[in-house]
C-alpha cells in the first residue's frame, strides 16, 4: 500500500499571486485564505482544492505580526500608502518608518503614508499622514480624495457618498461623484500672515499678496496662502526689464475695467502683471512687470529646497510655480514640504486659485494643469471655500515588513 502525507498549506506572503489579487477582500472584515490538502505518494504528488478547516491566524488578522498590510493609492501620480487605522487614533507606523516605506529604492515607494481612523468630535472619520521625510503636515489635497475611495472599501458605507473627515486643517467634507472623481470640500483659505504662517510682511489686509521675496539671488514675487498646510505661490520674479515699468494716467471709475485690460495686453504680448500700485491722491497706476514664468523650464530641485528652508517661512512651506494660460486656466509645478518634487499637490492647487484671483489674474472657477493631469478647483464667493474635484485610484493591495 502506497504511503501518503498531508500537509496544511495556507497561501503565503511568497505566493507567485500579484498583490491586486487581494482586490476582493475587504479589508476591515477578513476573509479567510484557501487552504489546500497537499498529498504525496512515492510516485505522485496531488493538490485537492478542497478547503480543510486550519487554526492559523488569518492574513490580514496578524495585527500583532510585523507587516503592515496596506493599500496603494495615487490621484494624478501623487502616491500614498494607506492604512487602515479605524481601530485606534495611534497611527500603526511611526515618522521613521514612514520615511522608509515611502523610500522608491528601499522601500514600497510613495509621497506619504496616510491613516484612516476614527473620528473625533463628531466627525465621520479622522485623517493624519506623514510626507515622504516623515514630517507630518495638516492637509493633504490629493490624499483626502484616496482617502475617501479607500473608505468606501473599508466601509459599507449603505450608498452614502459623502461624510466628515477631521484633519490638521480643520473638517473636510469629501463626495465620490458618479463618474468615480472625488468633489472635496476643502474649506476656507487663511491668508493671515502669521496664520499661514510666514514673517514676510503683509501687502494687504494682514495677508501677503504679491510680495517681493529674495531666493537665489532672484526676487520672485509671492503670495502666501494656508490651506491648513503653508503654500507660497509664484507667478515668476521681479526682474523688471528696462523700458517696461508703465504709468497710466487713469480716474477712478475707470480703473477696474483698465486695469483687467492691461493684464490681458501684457499676457498677449508675454509679459504679465507683477505689482500694481495705486496711487489714489495722483490717480495713477503703476505697473511693474517682469518676465513672465514658464514652468516646464525650471530647475526645480534646485530652486525649490531654497523656498521650502526660507528663513521667512518658520514652519518650512510647499512651493507652486505658475504659468498663467488664460483667466480659467492655470499650469503648475509644485515643490512640496517634506516631500519634494511631485506630480502633483491638491492643496496647493487649491492655495494657486486663490492667490491667482487675489493677484488679479484669473478667475474665481479654474482647471489647473499639473504634471500628473488636471484639477478643477472653484474658491465660491457665497460660503469663501474652496471644492476640488479630481480622480484617485487603487494602485495595488500589499504587505511590507515593519
Ligand atoms: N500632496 C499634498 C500635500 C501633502 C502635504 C505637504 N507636503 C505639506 O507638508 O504640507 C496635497 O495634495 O495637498
Amino acid at each position: 500500500m502506497a504511503m501518503k502525507a498531508a500537509a496544511i498549506v495556507t497561501l503565503p506572503l511568497t505566493s507567485n499571486k500579484p498583490l491586486h489579487s487581494l482586490s476582493h477582500l475587504n479589508l476591515s472584515k477578513p476573509k479567510p485564505l484557501p487552504t489546500f490538502l497537499i498529498s504525496a505518494s512515492s510516485s505522485s504528488m496531488s493538490i485537492e482544492t478542497t478547503p480543510v478547516k486550519e487554526s492559523t491566524p488569518l492574513f490580514l488578522e496578524q495585527r500583532a505580526s510585523k507587516f503592515l498590510h496596506f493599500v496603494k493609492y495615487q490621484g494624478l501620480g501623487n502616491d500614498f500608502i494607506l492604512v487602515d487605522n479605524l481601530d485606534s487614533l495611534e497611527p500603526k507606523v511611526t515618522p521613521e518608518q514612514a520615511a522608509k516605506l515611502c523610500d522608491r529604492n528601499f522601500g514600497v515607494g510613495a509621497d506619504g503614508v496616510i491613516f484612516a481612523m476614527p473620528g473625533v468630535n463628531g466627525t465621520d472619520y479622522s485623517m493624519r499622514i506623514f510626507n515622504s521625510d516623515g514630517s507630518e503636515p495638516e492637509m493633504c489635497g490629493n490624499g483626502i480624495r484616496c482617502y475617501a475611495r479607500f473608505i468606501t472599501e473599508l466601509e459599507d458605507l449603505k450608498g452614502k457618498k459623502s461624510f466628515t473627515i477631521h484633519t490638521g486643517a480643520g473638517l473636510i467634507v469629501p463626495e465620490i461623484k458618479d463618474d468615480g472623481k472625488v468633489r472635496v470640500d476643502m474649506g476656507q483659505p487663511i491668508l493671515t500672515a502669521s496664520d499661514v504662517p510666514t514673517k514676510l510682511v503683509a501687502t494687504t489686509d494682514q495677508a501677503v499678496v504679491g510680495a517681493p521675496l529674495e531666493v537665489n539671488g532672484v526676487t520672485w514675487n509671492v503670495t502666501c496662502v494656508s490651506m491648513g498646510n503653508p503654500h507660497c505661490i509664484t507667478f515668476g520674479t521681479n526682474e523688471c526689464q528696462v523700458g517696461l515699468l508703465v504709468h497710466v494716467e487713469l480716474s477712478r471709475a475707470k480703473l477696474e475695467s483698465n486695469l483687467e485690460l492691461c493684464t490681458c495686453l501684457i499676457h498677449n504680448c508675454d509679459w504679465f502683471l507683477m505689482l500694481f500700485e495705486i496711487i489714489a491722491k495722483k490717480r495713477r497706476l503703476t505697473l511693474a512687470l517682469g518676465q513672465s514664468l514658464q514652468v516646464d523650464d525650471l530647475n526645480l530641485s534646485d530652486v525649490g529646497p531654497k523656498f521650502e528652508n526660507h528663513e521667512v517661512f518658520p514652519s518650512r512651506t510647499n512651493t507652486e510655480f505658475v504659468q498663467v494660460l488664460s483667466r480659467s486656466h492655470l499650469k503648475m509645478r509644485v515643490w512640496e514640504r517634506g516631500a519634494g518634487a511631485t506630480l502633483a499637490c491638491g492643496t496647493g492647487a487649491c492655495a494657486v486659485v486663490v492667490a491667482a484671483v487675489l493677484e488679479g489674474r484669473s478667475e474665481r472657477s479654474c482647471t489647473v494643469d499639473l504634471p500628473g493631469g488636471p484639477l478643477e478647483i472653484e474658491w465660491k464667493e457665497e460660503d469663501n471655500h474652496i471644492y476640488m474635484t479630481g480622480p484617485a485610484e487603487v494602485v495595488f493591495y500589499g504587505s511590507a515588513p515593519l
